[in-house]
C-alpha cells in the first residue's frame, strides 16, 4: 500500500489516499472522431419483432381475429340488454347533465359550505355576504351558457344547411344518448358486460418483472438492481419479451431453474412463463411471457406440408414449433434420437415429424416398425422398404432383423466409405449429399424408426446391444435411428442406448425420475423439465436436448387430410419404395456364441479378446462389438467380470465356470 502525499494551500488538510497496486484503469480520454466512426453499436430493428417474420405476423393477425370476433360477438348477443339499460340510463342522464348546468350556472357550490354553516350559526349578516358574492359568479356564468346555447344552435343550423345527411343526425343522436347513459349509469353498474372472467394478461411490465425476480431470492434485494438493456420490453410474436440483466455475478440458469416459481410471482400459469439465457452475457435472462398458456395457443402452418415440399437430410427442416411459435428445425443426418413419454403424450406424432421429413428427401429408406400395434404409420407402410405393426412375435423378430440389417450395413456402409474415400469421394471418411445421392453407392440414408421400442428390447435384449452398437457407428454412415418409449428405464431401454443417443425429446412425464432418464441427469434441475406438460391436454408438447438450444418443442400435428397430401407427395417424389426389405437374420445367442468362441484348455478370456472373436465368427451380428459390450450383455445372463490370466497379468475377462455356470442356470429355468 502507498501513501501518495498530496501538496495545497494552508487552509486545506492533506489527504492520504489509499492505493493498492498500481494504476490499471486507462487514462480517461476524449472520443476520437475515428472512434465514433467504427463503432458498431447494435441497431435496434426498423419494423417490430412481433411483425418481422411471417409467422410472428400471422400469428398476431390470428390472435387479433380471434380476441375481437369474440369480443363483437359477445357483445352482439347481450345487444338487446345493453339497450333496455341505455333506455332507463339515458333519460337519468340526460337530467343529471342539465342539472349539473343549471347548478353551476347558479353558482350553487359557490362558498356552499360557507353559506351552510353561517344558516346553521343563525348569521343572516354573513349569508347575506356570500350569497351577494355567489350572485356575482353567476351572472357572468349565465352569460356564457347563453353563448354557448346560441353557439350550438348556430352549428346545428349550419349543419343542416350544410347538407348533413339523416344518418349523420341519426349517429350524433346515438352518440348523446350513449353518453348521457353513461353519464346517467350507476358508478358500480357498467352498460356492457365484462367479456374475460379474469383479469387478462394483457401486458408484461418492468415492475411485474423486477418484483418477480426479487421474489425469487436469488441474490437480487432491490427492484432497482435488474436492468432491461435496449429496446426493453416489446411484443415478440404472441407474446412479451423481457431482456434484462441480473446483478453481479448471479447467472440466468439461476432463474431457469426457479421457473415455477417466476410464474408463481408473475400470477401465470408455468407455461405462459419461457425464460431463457440472453444472447449477450450468462447473466442476461430472455423472459418470454405469452399472451396465453402455450397449451393453448394453436400452431403455425408446416412447411413441409406444402405442395413443393422436398427435404434433405442434410439440412435443417422443420418438425415443430417452440413457445414463441417459431419454428424448429433439425438437420437428421448424423442424428439418432429418443423420444419418450407417458401414454398420451404424443410420441408418435411426434415421431412421426421426424419421418415426414425423411418421406420427403426421396433419396432416404425407410424402415418403420412399430410395436404399439395400432397402426399409427400404417398409411407410410408403401414408402417403407421394411414396415412392421404389432407386438406378436412376427413383428418383435422383424423389429429385430432391422436392426440386424443396419448393423450388418454398417460393416458394408463402413468397407464403401473405406473406397469412397480412396477415390477421394468422402474426405471426411463420412457420407456426403453427393455420395448419398449416387446412384449405385450403396450410400443412401437411412430412416429407421422403433415405436414403443421397449417392446422389441424386453423381448429380444441382443437387439438393445445391436441398436447401441447402430447408433454409435451408423451415424457418420447415414444411418438414422429414431426410437420412441414409453419406459426409459434400465430393463426397457438400456442406458448404454440413452447415452449414445444425442438428441433427446421428452414429452410429458409423470415425475423427475422419468424426466431424467430420458433427458440425462441433473436436467430437471437444470430446468428441462416436461412434468409441466399433461398427456392428452398438451400432447405433442415435450423439452427437447441435443439439437441446439435447450428448451420446449411441440411437434407439428398436420390434419388426417394434410397428413395424407403429405404422404401422397412423398409417393410421387420417390417413384418406388427405396431400398430392399430385410432377410430374416439368424437370431444369435451370445451366450451359446462366447461358449463355443473358447478354445479348448482354457479356463478363461479377457473381454476385448472374447469381442475380436465374436466379431470373427459372425461379423453380421457382431462387427463393431466392444470389451464393455460384450461384458454388459454377458451380465444378463448372470456371468460375472473376473480376472482372467494371461502370461503373467490378470485381466477382466469371462471365465469358462461362469459361463457354464449360467449356461446350467438358463436351462433349468427353461425347465
Ligand atoms: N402435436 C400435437 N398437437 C396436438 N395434439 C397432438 C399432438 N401430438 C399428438 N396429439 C394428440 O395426442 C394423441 C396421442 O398421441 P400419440 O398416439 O402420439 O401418443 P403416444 O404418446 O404415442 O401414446 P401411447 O403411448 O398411448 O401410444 C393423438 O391421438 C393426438 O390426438
Amino acid at each position: 500500500m502507498t501513501t501518495l502525499p498530496i501538496e495545497y494551500d494552508d487552509e486545506r488538510h492533506i489527504i492520504e489516499a489509499d492505493q493498492v497496486g498500481g494504476a490499471v484503469d486507462p487514462a480517461d480520454r476524449r472520443a476520437t472522431f475515428a472512434d465514433v466512426v467504427s463503432r458498431t453499436d447494435a441497431r435496434r430493428p426498423i419494423v417490430p419483432a412481433a411483425l418481422r417474420n411471417p409467422d410472428a405476423r400471422r400469428a398476431l393477425v390470428r390472435w387479433s381475429a380471434g380476441y375481437g370476433g369474440h369480443t363483437a360477438l359477445y357483445h352482439l348477443t347481450r345487444s338487446p340488454k345493453y339497450a333496455a339499460k341505455v333506455a332507463v340510463y339515458a333519460p337519468r342522464g340526460a337530467w343529471r347533465a342539465s342539472a349539473a348546468v343549471l347548478w353551476w350556472a347558479v353558482g350553487g357550490r359557490e362558498n356552499f359550505q360557507l353559506r351552510q354553516e353561517a344558516a346553521s350559526k343563525n348569521d343572516p349578516h354573513t349569508w347575506q355576504q356570500l350569497d351577494r358574492r355567489r350572485e356575482k359568479a353567476s351572472g357572468a356564468r349565465w352569460w356564457v351558457v347563453g353563448a354557448a346555447v346560441v353557439l350550438l344552435a348556430a352549428l346545428l343550423v349550419g349543419v343542416e344547411v350544410a347538407g348533413m345527411p339523416p344518418v349523420g343526425w341519426w349517429a350524433a343522436v346515438v352518440g348523446l344518448v350513449l353518453l348521457a347513459a353513461h353519464y346517467g349509469r350507476p358508478a358500480d353498474k357498467p352498460i356492457v358486460d365484462r367479456v374475460t372472467t379474469k383479469a387478462a394478461f394483457t401486458k408484461l411490465t418492468g415492475e411485474m418483472v423486477r418484483n418477480a425476480v426479487v421474489a425469487l431470492s436469488i441474490g437480487v434485494k432491490e427492484p432497482g438492481q435488474i436492468t432491461f438493456p435496449p429496446p426493453g420490453i416489446h411484443k415478440d410474436g404472441p407474446g412479451w419479451l423481457a431482456r434484462f440483466n441480473l446483478p453481479g455475478a448471479i447467472v440466468a440458469t439461476t432463474v431457469l431453474e426457479k421457473r415455477d416459481n417466476l410464474a408463481a410471482a408473475l400470477r401465470l400459469p408455468v407455461d405462459q412463463v419461457w425464460p431463457e439465457v440472453g444472447p449477450d452475457h450468462p447473466g442476461q435472462v430472455d423472459l418470454w411471457v405469452g399472451y396465453q398458456p402455450s397449451s393453448k395457443m394453436g400452431q403455425p402452418r408446416w412447411a413441409l406440408a406444402g405442395d413443393t415440399a422436398r427435404t434433405s437430410i442434410f439440412e435443417p427442416q422443420p418438425f415443430g414449433t417452440d413457445a414463441r411459435q417459431r419454428p424448429v428445425s433439425t438437420v437428421l443426418f448424423e442424428r439418432n434420437v429418443l423420444i419418450g413419454g407417458q401414454p398420451g403424450s404424443g410420441k408418435s406424432y411426434a415421431a412421426r415429424t421426424l419421418a415426414t421429413i425423411a418421406a420427403l428427401d426421396p433419396t432416404c429408406e425407410l424402415k418403420i416398425a412399430e410395436f404399439k400395434g395400432t397402426g399409427d404409420f400404417l398409411d407410410m407402410a408403401p414408402l417403407c422398404s421394411t414396415y412392421a405393426c404389432g407386438v406378436d412375435d412376427e413383428a418383435l423378430s422383424t423389429g429385430r432383423d432391422v436392426i440386424a440389417w443396419a448393423l450388418a450395413e454398417c460393416e458394408r456402409r463402413g468397407e464403401r466409405i473405406k473406397r469412397a474415400r480412396e477415390r477421394g469421394e468422402a474426405p471426411l471418411g463420412k457420407v456426403t449429399p453427393e455420395l448419398a445421392a449416387k446412384r449405385g453407392s450403396g450410400l443412401h440414408p437411412v430412416f429407421i424408426l422403433l415405436d414403443e421400442v421397449h417392446e422389441l428390447f424386453l423381448a429380444y435384449p441382443d437387439a438393445a446391444d445391436m441398436a447401441e452398437r447402430v447408433a454409435k457407428r451408423g451415424r457418420a454412415l447415414g444411418i438414422i435411428l429414431v426410437l420412441a418409449t414409453q419406459i426409459a428405464d434400465r430393463d426397457s431401454v438400456p442406458p448404454n442406448i440413452t447415452r449414445c443417443v444425442v438428441t433427446r425429446w421428452c414429452l410429458s412425464v409423470g415425475g423427475q425420475v422419468e424426466n431424467d432418464m430420458i433427458l440425462g441427469t441433473g436436467a430437471y434441475k437444470r430446468g428441462l423439465t416436461a412434468t409441466v406438460y399433461q398427456p392428452g391436454v398438451d400432447a405433442g408438447w415435450g423439452v427437447i436436448t441435443g439439437n441446439g438450444k435447450a428448451g420446449s418443442v411441440r411437434s407439428f400435428f398436420p390434419d388426417p387430410k394434410t397428413a395424407a397430401a403429405i404422404v401422397a407427395r412423398a409417393a410421387q417424389l420417390r417413384g418406388q419404395v427405396i431400398g430392399e426389405d430385410v432377410e430374416r437374420v439368424e437370431a444369435r445367442d451370445m451366450l451359446a456364441d462366447a461358449r463355443a468362441v473358447l478354445r479348448p484348455g482354457e479356463s478363461g478370456v479377457p473381454w476385448a479378446v472374447l469381442a475380436e472373436r465374436l466379431a470373427e465368427l459372425a461379423p453380421e451380428m457382431y462387427a463393431g462389438i466392444t470389451a464393455d459390450m460384450v461384458r454388459e450383455s454377458l451380465a444378463r445372463y448372470g456371468v460375472d467380470s473376473q480376472d482372467v490370466k494371461v502370461g503373467r497379468k490378470n485381466i477382466k475377462g469371462a471365465r469358462r465356470t461362469s459361463l457354464d455356470a449360467a449356461q446350467q442356470r438358463r436351462e433349468i429355468e427353461a425347465e
